[in-house]
């Protein structure tokens, strides 16, 4: 049988000195669209604070991708703890650390230790556009209206 990571995205990955140790970001089950990624620095997340996370590691992502930095549903259902950019965007281009940018929506302080898994890192392609200027756009049906136009809330 064809071995199923042959489809996967080669991203070269290079480990910090602080990042020794960790296990690398990677799909919990088999059908995940995220690899969840660990902290590599231990903090408390105030109420109310922001923080860039280390990760540990920088990447070479492929020209073409890019790596969205996406927040854990059960950090943020349970602890208000999110991406505050997200999904933040990590450009094929850069070769910094990758942080997790996170942020305490809760009263409660929020612990982070070493090892634990703070967001997930979805590769993803990248479509580049170019603008083509012109002095008039067709009609649509829609045309201008947005932001609601089509209907509220029920109760609205
Ligand atoms: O969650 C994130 C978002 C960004 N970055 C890194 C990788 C990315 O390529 C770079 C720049 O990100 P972005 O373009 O979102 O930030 P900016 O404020 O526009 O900064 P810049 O002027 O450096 O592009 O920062 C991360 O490590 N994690
Ligand atoms: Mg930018």
């Amino acid at each position: 049988m064809a071995d199923p990571l042959l489809s996967h995205v080669p991203v070269r990955l290079k480990r910090l000195p602080h990042g020794h140790g960790l296990p690398l970001p990677a799909y919990a089950t088999p059908g995940a669209a995220g690899m969840d990624v660990v902290s590599a620095e231990e903090l408390i997340l105030r109420p109310g604070a922001r923080h860039a996370v280390a990760t540990g590691f920088a990447v070479a992502i492929p020209p073409g991708y890019e790596i969205q930095v996406r927040p854990r549903s059960g950090l943020a259902l349970k602890h208000g703890i999110t991406v505050p950019n997200t999904p933040g965007t990590v450009d094929s281009d850069y070769r910094g650390e990758v942080k997790v940018i996170l942020i305490n929506h809760s009263p409660d302080n929020f612990p982070i230790q070493r090892g634990d898994r703070i967001a997930q890192l979805v590769v993803s392609p990248v479509t580049l556009a170019r603008w083509d200027e012109v002095e008039e756009l067709d009609e649509t049906m829609r045309g201008a209206g947005g932001f609601g136009s089509t209907g509220g809330h029920a109760g609205l």
